[in-house]
């Protein structure tokens, strides 16, 4: 019988195959490793093969052409047991349960009409927090820090109808999920024996944070049930409700899967959404002069205005380039959320098998130089402005969202948001970095886990232009 071709493979160890090759931010070094490897390469990470795809073409060719034949979920003990055994969207494997859930979320919760029905909590938010940041302005602020509470606040009262503060706060779990799952990500796989050892000590962490999280969840299903202590707009957990009583969708969702929806929309919405506003920001204060153009297109279009709304943003070509470029970038998930094939599949000459995992690079491929040229690696927002290229789903070159049956189902939700916001934060202020800092941050180092966002937060300074 004649032997199955394989991708190419870097050389690896027994036991830890090539996790050791991976290190702190293995997008990094899986993109260095595709230079020698090429855009296709088989790795071992300890005795699980993964197929890792690093180009625009290799990923036209997993997520376009065999799309559904890639559209699994690995499963992962850890994984499943805070994601309710894989009853939420993200994690679902491929298969009737995940196509309705993932249609509910496409035609209910993030369509056109909900993002924008939400259109008055986001200006709450942005007004909120312009005015906590013009009482510090010419002071020092840690702008990483109010973003992201903005990003939550909004987050929580779409999803649950109120920001839940106190000691069993929200954000608290929040934290303690996104720093275990860090852990529990590549990324910390750093050698075999650390590894167990380390994996021990994390389980009863585990156990016990994915009980603190049900026990909030279940609170919160069952204040919406008794009609307590949100407000009148209709909320994700509203939707879901509805959907469950009136049996609407052809089959029966219960109270667990709306509470893996909702740790869905928590655990894939916040961090991404507030690092994308977190790497602009960043992106902009080393670029003066792409902040002064993107403040001369918002002031042009909304001179007069005291702040920006979300109909004066479709006119902004620039600040659409500005997202795009640090999407291309800075994607959120620079590694994506893992696929698993479920059939024999051949990749150009390539056998693949059913059952392999797949990581595609959305950050090597956002850097390729055949696609972005020779100043790929430079943030230059006016390369998108006679460019077609886009990153809601059409184009392999641009994937932060990913593309194919598993892409994202939050674009517009989280997009709006994230415009919207930048807008007004230049718009009200001019904005510098604090004098101590300029020279040391033109490579920023990245946080380790698997949604990237600064490791440090971003310090800077307002001052108010009214
Ligand atoms: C800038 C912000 C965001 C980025 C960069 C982002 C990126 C991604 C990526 C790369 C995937 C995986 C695609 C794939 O596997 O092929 C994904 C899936 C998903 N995202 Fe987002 N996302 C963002 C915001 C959000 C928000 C705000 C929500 C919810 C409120 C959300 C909910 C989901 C869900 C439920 C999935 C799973 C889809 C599936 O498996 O079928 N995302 N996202």
């Amino acid at each position: 019988e004649k032997k199955h071709n394989t991708p190419p493979s870097p050389p690896r160890f027994p036991l830890i195959g090539n996790l050791h090759q991976l290190g702190s931010h293995p997008h990094r070094s899986l993109c260095s490793l595709s230079h020698r490897y090429g855009p296709l390469m088989l790795l071992h990470f300890g005795h699980v093969p993964v197929l890792v795809v690093s180009s625009a073409d290799m990923a036209q060719e997993v997520l376009k052409t065999h799309d559904r034949v890639f559209a699994s979920r690995p499963r992962s003990k850890i994984f499943n047991k805070i994601f309710y055994d894989g009853r939420d969207v993200a994690l679902a494997p491929y298969g009737e349960y995940w196509r309705q859930m993932k249609s509910v979320c496409v035609l209910q919760l993030f369509s056109n009409k909900m993002v924008r029905s939400f259109r008055d909590v986001r200006q709450e938010e942005i007004s909120l927090m312009i005015e906590k940041i013009r009482i510090s302005s010419s002071l020092r602020i840690n702008l990483s820090e109010i973003l992201a509470n903005l990003t939550n606040n909004v987050i929580c009262r779409v999803a649950l109808g109120r920001k839940y503060h106190g000691k069993t706060d929200f954000k608290e779990l929040m934290k303690r999920l996104t720093r275990l799952l860090g852990e529990f990500s590549v990324g910390s796989y750093v050698s075999w024996l650390a590894w167990i050892d380390w994996i021990r000590g994390l389980d009863g962490q585990l156990i016990k944070l994915s009980n603190d999280l049900d026990e909030f969840l279940e609170r919160v299903v069952q204040d919406h049930v008794d009609g307590d202590g949100h407000d009148h707009r209709t909320d994700f957990v509203d939707v879901l409700l509805t959907i469950q009583r009136e049996k609407s969708v052809g089959f029966e969702i219960d109270r667990l899967s709306i509470k893996a929806i909702i740790l869905d929309v928590f655990v894939g919405g916040t961090d991404t959404t507030y690092a994308l506003l977190e790497w602009a920001m960043t992106e902009l204060l080393h670029h003066p002069e792409c902040l002064e153009r993107l403040q001369e297109e918002v002031r042009t279009i909304c001179k007069g205005k005291s702040r920006v709304s979300e109909e004066d943003i479709q006119e902004m070509k620039y600040l659409k380039a500005v997202i795009k470029e640090t999407l291309r970038l800075h994607p959120p998930l620079p590694l994506m959320v893992p696929h698993e094939s479920t059939q024999d599949v051949k990749l150009r000459d390539y056998h693949i098998p059913a059952g392999t995992q797949v990581m595609i690079n959305a950050w090597a491929i956002g850097r390729e130089a055949a696609t972005w040229g020779p100043d790929a690696e430079e943030f230059k927002p006016e390369r998108h402005l006679n460019s077609s290229v886009d990153f809601r789903g059409q184009d392999t070159e641009l994937v932060p969202f990913g593309t194919g049956r598993r892409i994202c189902p939050a674009i517009s939700f989280a997009v709006v948001l994230d415009e919207v916001v930048l807008a007004n934060l230049v718009h009200q202020f001019d904005w510098r970095l604090p004098v101590e800092s300029t020279e040391y941050h033109t490579d920023v180092a990245e946080s380790i886990g698997l949604a990237v966002h600064r490791m440090f937060p971003l310090y800077s300074i307002a001052s108010s232009t009214t």
